[in-house]
Order: C-alpha cells, then structure tokens, then sequence
C-alpha cells in the first residue's frame, strides 16, 4: 500500500462528513444479460471509475452466508490468545501469511491484522492458520468467491477503457490475490480514532467487505473524507495503484482510511487483486499516443513490496509517487 492523498496534505482536508458520498451502485448480475444492458453496466462502471474510482456491487453471486462466514472466521481469528496469531508474525513481508498490530506497522494506528494470499488457493491455503479450525474453509470459499467477482470487474473496466474483455486475459487469471483481513477495536477502547492511516492499495482492483461502518475515502471533487455507508448485502470497490499506471492516468487510485467504530469492534477483509508477483504492469500502449505519453514507470507487485520494506518506518511512503514519470 502506499499512502496520503497526493492533491492536498491529507492534515488539511475536513474530516467532518455532513454531506451525502455519491455511491454508484452497480447490479453485477446485468453484466450477464443482454448485449445491450451489458454495454449499459460497462458504462455505469466507467463512469464511477473515472469520476470516483469506487462503488458498491450488489447481486453479485455471493450468498450472504459466504460473507458472515468469512467474517466470523476472521473475527474468531481475532480473539484467539496473542500466542497463537504472534505465530504468524513476521518483519518479512513476502511470507505467505502474516500477522501484526499496530504496535509494528506504520500505517495502522490501531489495527491488527492478518495478510495472506490466496490465489491460487490450492498452493496458499496450506499456509493459513488451522485455529480457529473454521477458518480455512469459510475465508477459503469466500476468497474464490470473492476472486471471480474480481474478474468479472476487471473485464468491464477494460471494456469500458476500450481496450477490450479479453485484454491480457492470461495475465489477470494468473493474478495474485492478497486478503488482508483486519480487525480494529471499539473506538472507546483507544485513545485515537483513527484505526488505518490514509493510503492507497497498489493492485488493480481492492473488493471490501466489512462488519460495519468506518471506511472514509477523500472524495476528489471537494477534498472532504467521505463516510462510506455499506449497503445490505453489497461489497465495496475501489481502484488502485495499478490501475492508475495501466489506464494512463485515466482511472486514479483511490486514498482511503479506516476510522474505528464507536459502537463495535469492526472486522474488515480487503482483497487485493494484481498480476503475479514478478509481472510488470505498464501503461496499456493503446492508451498511450503523442497527446498521452506515458505518465508511469513499469512496476510489479514484487517491486511495491521492496518499496515497502525500504520505507517500513516512513509513513510518507507513497509507491505510485515514485512511479510518476
Ligand atoms: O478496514 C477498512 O475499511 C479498509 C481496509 C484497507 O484499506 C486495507 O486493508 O487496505
Ligand atoms: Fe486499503
């Protein structure tokens, strides 16, 4: 992740949030319809993608069930006795699964969480934690779940870039999927309010889901933090890094935070989707002409990850600022 709103010092945006978000909702289960309600929905996304750069998928396949599982698997996680999530505690950040809280990390003010990846599922999945013993099964179906809506959006922000359903299909099946799966305390709990510094995800595409309220984003019309209100049964989308270097420019990542809940302790699972480790991602050529030169560096997930560790102390630490060309 790299972090803080690149058009106003994040210090100075109003975090008072009395204004409505515009949240686009887009109903997945039209992306199968018709030619023409398709090409309807592709739009609908475009146009948040440009505008915005996140909105909320409802009908997308999957149960309820599947979610309130996953979350409970996180959340039983969660309470296990710090000895046995410390297991999974690493400085390494290219271990399969790590564990760490806030006293370690830069960015998270009052988090702890639980990173690991998850595609393909069949070789990470071994790594996951065995306690609580429910949790490779409902975060493994909500993972693969969760994966295949992933896809699905990631045809039609192509599309709707024009640059085609099937552009570097093989690339995005051969993706890697990252979940971070993250857990703040009730904000009562703590003496700061803020529970995940503001920060932009480096893949192309982050899926949310949440127990409750917290998430803000900076809304770029007004620089204001924004509130993020979860809709029933929907996930939260958001573009990032990634997305900004391969469309040029056109789609920008989205700065985001999370503050803590005043009613609840909150469990949220961000899963981040990119190429594979070692894939670069390059301004797409087709959207790239003598108007529109390239306004990004080719970078892979494994160099974001380098850049992290170089920068594990430095809450400045923005990937796609170094990218800029
Ligand atoms: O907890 C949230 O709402 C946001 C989580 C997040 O941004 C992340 O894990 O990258
Ligand atoms: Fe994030």
């Amino acid at each position: 992740m790299s972090d803080l709103s690149r058009t106003v010092p994040q210090e100075q945006l109003p975090s008072e949030d009395l204004h409505p978000l515009p949240m686009p909702v887009i109903n997945l289960g039209h992306l199968s319809l018709d030619s023409a309600t398709r090409s309807r929905v592709v739009n609908d996304i475009a146009k948040a993608c440009h505008g915005l750069g996140y909105f909320q998928v409802i009908n997308h396949g999957i149960g309820q069930s599947v979610m309130d599982c996953a979350v409970k698997a996180a959340s039983d996680f969660f309470e296990l006795p710090n000895e046995a999530k410390e297991e999974f505690s690493s400085e390494d950040l290219r271990q399969p699964v790590r564990y760490d809280t806030s006293s370690k990390d830069s960015i998270s003010m009052s988090r702890a969480f639980l990173k690991h990846y998850a595609h393909p599922l069949s070789d990470w999945i071994q790594y996951w934690p065995q306690k609580p013993p429910i949790y490779r099964e409902y975060m493994g179906k909500y993972a693969a779940e969760v994966r295949r809506v992933a896809l699905q959006l990631m045809e039609a922000m192509l599309e709707g870039l024009g640059l085609g359903k099937e552009y570097l299909d093989e690339k995005f099946q051969e993706g890697s999927q990252l979940l971070s799966v993250n857990c703040y305390p009730k904000a009562s709990q703590c003496d700061t309010t803020i529970g995940l510094a503001p920060h932009s995800d480096y893949g192309f595409l982050t899926i949310l889901l949440t127990s409750c309220r917290g998430l803000e984003v900076v809304d770029r019309s007004s620089n204001i933090w924004k509130t993020v209100q979860q809709l029933p049964h929907a996930l939260h989308v958001h573009i990032g890094d990634h997305m900004e270097v391969l469309s040029n420019g056109r789609m920008k990542t989205v700065v985001h935070r999370a503050l803590l809940n005043p009613e609840e302790a909150r469990i949220s699972i961000a899963s981040i989707h990119g190429f594979a480790l070692h894939e670069k991602v390059t301004c797409a050529k087709e959207l790239v002409d003598e108007e529109n030169p390239p306004k990004y560096k080719e970078s892979s997930f494994s160099d974001f990850l380098d850049h992290l560790t170089a920068n594990m102390d430095n809450k400045h630490r923005n990937f796609l600022d170094g990218l800029r060309m």
